[in-house]
């Protein structure tokens, strides 16, 4: 975990590897003299200046661009200074470890160094240091690492959308109303005399409805943002030659798998993420299941239960041209069987009976019949699978949020709805109804990272009038 520090920290920006450009980027309180020690002009605030970067000696490190964002009005609310220089490791390499030198020399005219205490940066503590700041909320941060992490454009376009604030808005919408609900409720608690009626007499049933539908697309959205940024694993599970792995290469439109006539080809797991409709779906294929005296195919075996068991879907294959052997269909049922025990209750194996093209006669089955071979029933299997995923095109977007972010929001859902029980029944527990509003607010504030109980008092004391 990030221990919270304000210790400057330095850190190479961008990239591992070549680039045209690359950043060192420092933040901290007070950046002036380590400044004045690596750049040979003074900086204008927020302003690129083309110049050398001098090392110990006052040799050129190389020539870039500094930037100089004074606090607060910077990335992560401190002082900031960003070293625009050439793309290759050893050149970042050496600045970096020039700040790290500058920083520790002593400045002539304080007579202490010039940037006491400059550390290297841990993963995150930019952004870290941004939401400490108030520079953008919890939700803001993840979505940062969730735009630079996008595997997809559409998972990339909704971490933009998060980052800007579109998240957090509306979660910040749900709390505004939900605190206007507990005012409510903690009024009538503290002055009995107003009783139920003045609860009545505000609508708060109509009220927490009107939650409880914005709470309801909100989750939609933030289901199907998670959805987009982690995907689902599909596990494409059958007998030796069953088809498997042309399967797997006609879904990524690439030959990655090896594809032989001989039964049990595929030993080793080979996994491939393909997107559909921008969802990311994380395919494995698998060593074709049997009894098997080979220890190299033993080991494959074992590498496809494991996938197996980890499964979101499991695509089980049937070949068209050994449908009609009973052999093949009791192996087939044997293997159904163990699979239905193995996997945890409520993920789906969906029967995918391969060969289509080679068979005369298309004989009727339960699930889908497909061909590796001409394309056909490919498209209709990415649509299964888009339903298996829970795939919803939501309108106006949807948010880049995290599985985090999913459970806080049921959590907030489970409290409303125990909210509403409360207010409906004919006695209600106002001090009970109280409780599981506030729990629902802590639920919410989990995902932006706004904490703090005054806030509400706040809000109750400016609105009401304690003599009233
Ligand atoms: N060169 C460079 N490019 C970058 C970054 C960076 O740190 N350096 N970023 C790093 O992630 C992203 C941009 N994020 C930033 C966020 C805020 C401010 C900033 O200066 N904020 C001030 C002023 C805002 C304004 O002028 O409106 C502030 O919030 O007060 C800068 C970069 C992407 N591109
Ligand atoms: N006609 C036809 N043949 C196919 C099709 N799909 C696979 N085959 C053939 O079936 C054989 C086995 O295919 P693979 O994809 O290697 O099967 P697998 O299930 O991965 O096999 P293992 O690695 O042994 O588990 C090969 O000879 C493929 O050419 C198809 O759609 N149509």
């Amino acid at each position: 975990m990030l221990a919270r520090t304000t210790d400057p920290i330095v850190a190479i920006a961008t990239a591992p590897g070549r680039g045209a450009v690359g950043i060192v980027r420092v933040s901290g309180a007070g950046l002036a003299p380590l400044i004045a020690a690596i750049c040979v002009r003074p900086l204008k605030a927020r302003e690129a200046t083309y110049l050398p970067f001098r090392d110990a000696a006052g040799e050129p490190v190389d020539h870039g661009l500094a930037i100089h964002f004074p606090a607060p009005h910077s990335f992560t609310g401190e002082d900031v200074l960003e070293l625009q220089a050439h793309g290759g490791m050893v050149v970042l390499q050496l600045l970096l470890a020039r700040c790290l030198e500058a920083a520790n020399e002593v400045d002539a005219s304080s007579g202490r160094a010039r940037l006491p205490g400059l550390r290297l940066a841990q993963p995150g503590e930019f952004s870290q240091r941004a939401f400490l700041n108030g520079k953008v909320d919890l939700a803001q941060a993840e979505a940062i690492a969730d735009l630079i992490d996008a595997s997809t454009e559409a998972a990339a376009r909704s971490a933009g959308r998060s980052l800007s604030g579109a998240f957090s808005r509306e979660i910040h919408g749900l709390r505004d109303a939900l605190i206007h609900l507990r005012m409510l409720v903690e009024a009538t608690l503290d002055f009995p005399e107003e009783d139920i009626d003045f609860l009545q007499k505000a609508d708060a049933i109509g009220q927490l409805r009107a939650l409880q539908n914005q709470l309801a697309a909100v989750q939609l959205r933030a289901r199907q943002g998670a959805l987009l940024r982690e995907g689902i694993k599909v596990v494409i599970a059958g007998q030796p030659n069953a088809g498997k792995s042309s399967l797997l290469n006609a879904l990524a439109g690439a030959e990655l798998a090896i594809v032989s006539a001989v039964p049990g080809t595929t030993r080793d797991v080979v996994a491939q993420t393909i997107q559909i409709h921008g969802v990311p779906v994380h395919v494995a294929d698998t060593a074709g299941l049997r009894e098997s005296s080979d220890e190299v195919e033993q080991i494959g075996i074992a590498r496809a239960w494991d996938q197996i068991e980890s499964a979101d879907a499991v695509l089980f294959l049937h070949d068209l041209t050994r449908a009609d052997s009973p052999d093949y269909e009791a192996g087939d049922a044997g293997i159904l069987n163990l699979l239905r025990r193995k996997l945890p209750a409520g993920v789906p194996v969906l029967d995918v009976w391969s060969k289509h093209d080679a068979v005369a006669v298309a004989q009727q089955h339960d699930g889908l019949s497909l061909s590796a071979k001409t394309g056909f029933g490919i498209e209709a299997l990415r649509t299964r699978l888009l339903e298996i995923a829970g795939w919803q095109a939501v309108p106006d977007g949807v948010y880049l949020a995290r599985a985090r972010h999913v459970h806080a929001l049921a959590r907030v859902a489970d409290h409303v709805s125990l909210a509403a029980d409360q207010l409906a029944a004919r006695h209600p527990a106002l001090d009970l109804l109280a409780e599981e509003l506030r729990l629902a607010q802590n639920a919410l504030n989990e995902i932006t990272g706004a904490f703090g109980a005054d806030e509400l008092l706040g809000v109750i004391f400016s609105r009401f009038c304690i003599g009233k």
